[in-house]
């Protein structure tokens, strides 16, 4: 488990992070949402042990990152680009990784290299955007380390590529034993495949969400009635949308009563909707969309 213990870090008296707490359990993805400025690199090059934090504590798996740097073999930080290793060949590029990760999987990192049609010569520099986003996921999991740390990694990119991206990171997940912690500001990116989602807002964290234990407090529905929406229906449940005559509503799951309202008056269409993170924001947030 990674355990941020109330972080703060001041950079020439700008306070970007301000005393932020949570926890990566192991096996699962966490998302770290907050819009431009947020703080979310900060923090992932500080859970990396990348950056000190000006006050507050990192631990993996129990062990401090800054007083036991030999953690930092179970942590990978993969940057939003690619920058850093433009110049390197791929071969350089593995030869490096195996100096510093003892546990790289060379024979894990050309097979992927392959399924992703990649060419093992040249420079990163020769990548497009995509190959290079995909490229340094596969060497971040090729690491074996138990924690990786991915800033924006579908920032850019076009939706196949995206696609692709998400798909790799959460069979990474289910294969391999190794948790995720994914910044983005795109929630209804991460809504699929986070397990727990850490909002983040002005360096504070602003809201943490289970998504299974949300997603089960909450229903979506679509309704319809021969007039209007009853007002005894309406004060009592959040109206997410209204197009004509037919309204999207989300009542609490435990909310029997309000259910009942609806049977009793006899919508003329009544259908339960998949519920996505947005609905639950606007449900916990009133509607404060900032994320996006
Ligand atoms: N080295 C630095 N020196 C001064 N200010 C910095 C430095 N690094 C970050 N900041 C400031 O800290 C704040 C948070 O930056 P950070 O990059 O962590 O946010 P972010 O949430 O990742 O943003 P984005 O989504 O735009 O990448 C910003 O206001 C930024 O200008």
């Amino acid at each position: 488990m990674i355990r941020v213990s109330g972080v703060s870090k001041s950079i020439h008296k700008n306070r970007i992070l301000k005393n932020v707490h949570f926890s990566v359990r192991s096996g699962t993805i966490t998302g770290v949402v907050g819009r431009n400025g947020a703080g979310k690199t900060t923090l992932l090059r500080i859970i990396a042990g990348i950056l000190y934090p000006s006050s507050g504590e990192i631990t993996v798996n129990d062990q401090n990152v800054f007083k036991q740097p030999d953690v930092k073999q179970n942590v990978v930080f993969v940057p939003d680009s690619t920058d850093a290793l433009r110049t390197y060949s791929i071969k350089e590029i593995v030869k490096f990784y195996e100096e510093i990760y003892d546990t790289f999987d060379q024979e894990y990192f050309y097979q992927l290299l392959e399924k992703f049609k990649f060419t093992k010569q040249g420079k990163i520099k020769y990548f497009s955007k995509g190959q290079k986003a995909l490229f340094s996921l596969i060497l971040a999991f090729s690491t074996n380390a138990k924690y990786v740390l991915l800033d924006e990694p579908t920032d850019g990119l076009d939706v196949i590529i995206k696609k692709q991206i998400l798909q790799f990171i959460a069979e990474a997940v289910s294969e391999r034993d190794v948790s995720v912690v994914i910044s983005s500001h795109r929630l209804d990116e991460l809504e699929k495949m986070a397990d727990h989602i850490v909002v983040l807002k002005q360096g504070k964290v602003d809201s943490e969400l289970e998504m299974e234990e949300l997603k089960s407090q909450y229903h979506k529905i679509q309704v319809a009635f021969e007039g209007k929406l009853p007002q005894h229906i309406r004060d009592r449940s959040e109206v997410l949308s209204e197009t004509g005559r037919v309204s999207v509503l989300l009542i609490s799951s435990k909310d029997e009563e309000t259910k009942k309202m609806i049977e009793d008056a006899e919508p003329i269409l009544y259908e339960e909707l998949p519920l996505s993170l947005e609905d639950i924001f606007v449900a916990k947030l009133g509607g404060d969309l900032y994320v996006s």
